[in-house]
């Protein structure tokens, strides 16, 4: 299979905001299980202005000054996967959406895409967060996520946070919300129902999951949304072991 993984800020950053060092050890040692089963995997990681907190200790008061922490972070953060995939070429893909709506630079972020999977390199992804205000701020690697899943024509999107699927509301905020296990179609009515309550450090909440694993539908990509934390969940999901997450599932295109 061919899967793209996104890890959000949730799954990486302690309550501080801070890179943890041992959540990307144990994301790493997943990557590198689901590689050695022969699937061609594309990360898609945020973690970029965690990890630029991490190191100049600066607390971010506006978005400008999050897209100067994430320029310093993005170094880091490729460094703390690098040290934990010793073995495998790490390749740094930074993209806006824009990129890939353009015909030339859609085409372009493809070939190189494809080249580096036949190399056997492991594609990160990030959104080029100096360029893209609007993104950074409304949390859009859920989404760029699922366009980079479409123009490589992946067979699954995973998208990995500090919760284990949809529920009817946000249960951080009630205790008696309800796990929702499939999704057959995102429809509007779901998207708007869901809006941007989020974790403190993460950006766009279920809003932006949604919107991802309807983007991915329309691809006829089905997408999981499953909670990072969770023992070896990767492979667990990889393998079909039952979990609870929550199951999109994907809808033929044009339909
Ligand atoms: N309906 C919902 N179901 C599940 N989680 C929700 C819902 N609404 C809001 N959330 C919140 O979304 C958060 C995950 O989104 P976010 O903080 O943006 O994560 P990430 O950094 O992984 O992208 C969860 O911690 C949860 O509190
Ligand atoms: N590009 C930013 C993350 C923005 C974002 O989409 O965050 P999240 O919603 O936690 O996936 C970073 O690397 O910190």
């Amino acid at each position: 299979m061919r899967i793209v993984v996104k890890i959000g800020t949730s799954s990486l950053c302690g309550d501080d905001g801070r890179l943890m060092d041992a959540r990307v050890e144990n994301l790493a040692r997943q990557i590198a299980w689901t590689r050695k089963q022969h699937h061609e995997l594309i990360v898609v990681s945020s973690g970029a202005v965690g990890a630029g907190i991490g190191h100049t200790g600066k607390r971010p008061t506006n978005v400008i000054e999050k897209q100067a922490l994430a320029a310093i972070g993005q170094t880091y953060l490729m460094q703390a996967y690098q040290r934990h995939l010793p073995d495998i070429s790490l390749a740094q893909i930074l993209l806006t959406r824009q990129d890939l709506e353009h015909p030339a630079r859609r085409a372009n972020s493809a070939n190189t895409i494809q080249r580096l999977l036949e190399w056997g390199a492991l594609p990160i992804v990030n959104e080029n967060d100096t360029v893209a205000h609007e993104e950074i701020r409304i949390g859009d690697n859920d989404t760029l996520a699922a366009r980079v899943a479409g123009l490589i024509q992946a067979d699954l999107l995973i998208l990995l946070s500090d919760v284990d699927g949809l529920y009817t509301e946000d249960p951080r905020q009630d205790p008696d919300a309800q796990h929702i296990a499939t999704v057959p179609w995102v429809s509007a009515e779901l998207l708007n129902r869901h809006t941007a309550s989020k974790g403190p450090w993460g950006t766009g909440g279920m809003h932006t999951k949604l919107l991802a694993a309807r983007i991915a539908q329309e691809h006829g990509i089905p997408t999981i949304l499953a909670d990072s934390s969770t023992y070896g969940i990767l492979q667990h999901l990889i393998q079909g072991d039952p979990m609870r997450a929550t199951y999109f599932l994907s809808q033929p295109e044009n339909s």
